[in-house]
């Protein structure tokens, strides 16, 4: 065996970890010997942690941020012996206040009910508010000063802390809050501690101002440093994709052009934009929901195998296939917007900014030539689920003459009802042959009844308290994302690519669904999946 330094994948306490181990080297025989003198770790995961949610007095940061460290606080990920919480924003309130506000948030879930109320009270105890404004010292300098007087309180030494800033925040403040906290607010010197940031999106309008915007933060703050968050890649089923695809015989031979007609990744909400139509509409439906989640989506459904598990060899697969779609087609790409969108005082009257969008990429490479991936996202639609549908090729020679009912399809419900199943053709069971359309159900509500699944927040801020950036996007993977959209966009913004307008509730307009007949999407008839119930 090669002298290594081995990343293995292992199962402990129930949860699949990535751990480094020590270098291998072989003795004389040949057999390997793992050597005890390791290098030190080369930053800190334990320790003294400051964890500063900027933008507390927002929307995210009450209903995800907060909650998400609540639920990691009550696993026993956040301890209170080292972590203090800081929320910082312009908004006059006091430490009372925010908990006020957030209190309502931190609900108990079905396997941890108990002791949820004292452990309110705990984790509400270890939170402080800063006031102070994005871009002057002074406010900055104050919690920085407050973060060090929780680190000396907790006999941290200088510099071995760790420091996270978490900016739920709109991106325009990104530039002056980065320079703020790296004048004021860095961990003082490198004794094993580190600061890092996690930024949310929209990351840019399009290439240029995200070009700009990296620019800005990467010369202040090194990649390692970064944490762009997509809170798609910490879903469950998300997360699962990679097993599923590399973990599972089966699925090795058939992933391909050879046998997938073609794929959906669909995103629908049952509400539209509930009074926040002033903010949605600098942005639209694309760059909320495709140019991030979907297509993010998309790069795990159809990279290669990375050659292991490092965050960078995932990343540089995902890279690859961005890199590997095709420029859009505009006849290829249907816009909608929901009948009373333009009724919302905050919309500028006329907008034509989609709220539904059905586009379809094509990779150009040897696995994928030819297979549609049709991005699919709509506000306002008939129900709310996000999924990934493949469908299979039509069986040659077919003997049954079954095709007529439906074609094979393999669906990942990412949410709700987490589930994944295979449409299939059995015999019709009885005494007739006659063949039906069914299923292999692995429903996760059914199948795992005593697992609580995290929210997507929980798992990703944990990764960033532990380093682990494979499920964050890179700057070279954004640049690549931004790419495949940005012309679309700003011909959509010029008003060149005209919404069309579809009802409230319905499933978005009848040209999405043309457009998927077009390229090649069969629908099944007479056959509904039904998540099944306990
Ligand atoms: N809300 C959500 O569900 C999601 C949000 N996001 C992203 O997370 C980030 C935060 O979102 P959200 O909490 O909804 O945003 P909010 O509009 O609630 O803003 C958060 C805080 O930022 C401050 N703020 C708002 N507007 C400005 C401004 N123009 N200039 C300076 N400060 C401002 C306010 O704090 P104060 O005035 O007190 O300083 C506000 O409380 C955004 O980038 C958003 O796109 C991503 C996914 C989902
Ligand atoms: O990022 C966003 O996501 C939410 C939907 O998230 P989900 O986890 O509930 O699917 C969407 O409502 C919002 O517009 C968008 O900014």
């Amino acid at each position: 065996m090669k002298s290594a330094v081995c990343d293995i994948v292992h199962k402990m306490s129930d949860k699949w970890c990535l751990e480094e181990r020590a270098p291998v080297v072989e003795d004389s025989a040949g057999d390997p010997i793992v050597k005890d003198t390791q290098p030190p770790p080369p930053v800190s995961e334990d320790g003294c942690l400051s964890i500063v949610v900027l933008g507390a007095s927002g929307d995210l940061a009450k209903k995800k941020t907060f909650p998400a460290l609540f639920n990691l606080y009550r696993q026993g990920f956040l301890q209170s012996h080292e972590v203090y919480i800081f929320g910082y924003a312009r908004t006059k309130i006091s430490d009372d206040d925010l908990r006020d506000r957030i209190r309502g948030y931190l609900t108990p879930n079905k396997n941890t009910a108990e002791g949820h109320t004292e452990d309110v009270s705990k984790f509400l105890q270890l939170i402080k508010y800063v006031c102070g404004s994005y871009d002057a010292a002074e406010g900055f300098q104050c919690l920085d000063k407050e973060i060090s007087e929780h680190e000396i309180s907790r006999n941290s030494i200088e510099g071995s802390s760790r420091r996270l800033f978490y900016l739920a925040l709109p991106p325009s403040v990104y530039p002056p809050v980065c320079k703020m906290i790296k004048t004021y607010c860095m961990n003082k010197s490198d004794l094993g501690g580190w600061t890092r940031i996690v930024v949310e999106k929209p990351f840019g309008r399009d290439l240029e101002s995200a070009e700009h915007l990296s620019n800005q933060i990467g010369e202040l703050f090194e990649e390692p440093q970064i944490y762009r968050i997509d809170h798609y890649l910490g879903k469950e089923l998300v997360q699962n994709l990679l097993v599923l695809r590399f973990a599972n015989r089966f699925f090795l031979p058939s992933w391909n052009r050879d046998n997938i007609s073609s794929v959906q990744i669909v995103f629908r909400e049952d509400f539209g934009t509930e009074g926040r139509g002033g903010y949605f509409d600098q942005y639209g439906i694309i760059r909320d929901i495709i140019q991030n989640h979907l297509l993010q989506v998309l790069c795990l459904v159809a990279m290669e195998k990375p050659i292991s598990l490092k965050p960078e060899h995932i990343r540089d697969e995902k890279v690859k296939v961005l890199q590997s779609v095709a420029p859009l087609n505009d006849e290829e790409v249907v816009l909608g917007q929901y009948d009373g969108y333009l009724d919302d005082p905050t919309v500028p009257a006329g907008s034509n900014t989609p709220t539904f969008a059905t586009m379809v990429l094509r990779i150009h490479n040897e696995r994928w030539e030819g297979v549609p991936f049709v991005l699919k996202a709509g506000k306002a639609l008939e129900s709310r689920k996000a999924e990934i549908r493949i469908q299979f090729k039509e069986v040659p020679g077919d003997i049954f003459k079954c095709q007529k009912q439906g074609r094979n399809e393999f669906v990942i419900r990412l949410q709700p009802s987490e589930a994944m199943y295979m449409k299939l053709t059995v015999k019709k069971p009885g005494l007739e042959m006659s063949t039906a359309q069914s299923e292999l159900d692995l429903s996760y509500g059914q199948r795992y009844q005593d697992v609580t699944i995290p929210e997507a927040y929980e798992r990703l801020i944990l990764d960033t308290i532990r380093g682990d950036q494979q499920h964050f996007v890179r700057r070279d993977e954004l640049k690549a994302a931004w790419e495949i959209f940005t012309p679309l966009l700003h011909r959509i913004d010029k008003s060149e690519l005209k919404s069309v307008s579809y009802k409230p509730g319905s499933r978005g307009p009848e040209e999405a669904d043309e457009l998927l007949k077009k390229v090649g999407y069969v629908q099944t008839h007479g056959y509904t999946w039904i998540p099944p119930t306990l």
